[in-house]
């Protein structure tokens, strides 16, 4: 599914400046964008204004042939066909993998449900995991059983929020390997949000460089980072945005 975003701006009720600001930017189908910038820079915003959870102030977001503007009213992501994977995993607890995995997929059969559970286990490496619960597992696999999660309805765009900042980092090198493989198996478009240079180098087929809700810079990964010009300079969030946080 495609993405495409055209004039966005957005400004929270209770602030005095845009929090994104005059932004446009297309995903293709089945590509992986990274969006890159510090705290405070409005990742974290941009990503819910795409799931809908916020509706622009100007401007529009399309996801495939559904249009979201200042007017738009509220609808669930999953029933945009959108899959959202935040750092914290938001597990169930007191659910088992199995119960975590299916909970979205409350209109489909018995059946199908049983084999799609296979599937996506299959597909994060967990097979046989299915009966655990969530604190019996280590952080690395919450992780996967968070993205088997999402993946299981068969979303058509899945954004994650930071999914990686609380894991170790030789885990995070691994997971984040892991990851793309399966991202490019299953041909899902996929949104992150980070702020961390090595990941979004190593996942992304195209990094957006944000600044106080701007784009400053776009391009694959070798574009960005393959010049020996200094990024810290595009990323810097100007100090009245910090003073806020
Ligand atoms: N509910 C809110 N009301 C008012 N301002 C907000 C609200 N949520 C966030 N902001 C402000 O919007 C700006 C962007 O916040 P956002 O959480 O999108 O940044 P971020 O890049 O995701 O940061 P981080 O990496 O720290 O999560 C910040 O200045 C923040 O203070």
């Amino acid at each position: 599914m495609f993405v495409h975003i055209r004039d966005l701006h957005y400004k929270y009720p209770n602030a005095e400046e845009l929090t994104i600001d005059q932004f446009n930017l297309t995903i293709n189908k089945g590509g992986i964008t990274t969006i890159l910038g510090e705290s405070g820079s409005g990742k974290s915003t941009l990503l819910r204004l795409i799931a809908g959870l916020e509706m622009p102030t100007k401007g529009n977001i399309m996801v495939g042939d559904d249009c979201m503007c200042s007017h738009s009213k509220f609808v669930q992501p999953e029933n945009r066909g959108i899959g959202m994977v935040f750092q914290d995993y938001a597990l169930f607890p007191h659910m088992t993998v199995k119960e975590n995995i299916q909970f979205g997929l409350l209109k489909w059969s018995r059946k199908e449900k049983k084999t799609r559970l296979q599937e996506v286990l299959e597909l994060v490496n967990l097979e046989g995991y299915d009966k655990r619960y969530p604190y019996e597992l280590s952080g690395g696999q919450q992780q996967r059983v968070a993205l088997a999660r999402a993946l299981a309805p068969k979303p058509k765009l899945l954004l994650f929020d930071e999914p990686f900042s609380n894991l170790d980092a030789d885990l995070q090198i691994k997971i984040r390997e892991e990851l793309r493989k399966i991202l490019k198996t299953t041909g899902v478009t996929s949104i992150f949000v980070t702020h961390d240079q090595e990941d979004a180098q190593a996942l992304a087929d195209n990094i957006v460089i944000l600044r106080d809700g701007k784009i400053t810079d776009t391009g694959t990964p070798d574009e960005i980072f393959g010049t020996d010009c200094d990024i810290s300079e595009r990323l810097a969030v100007k100090p009245r945005v910090l003073s806020k946080l």
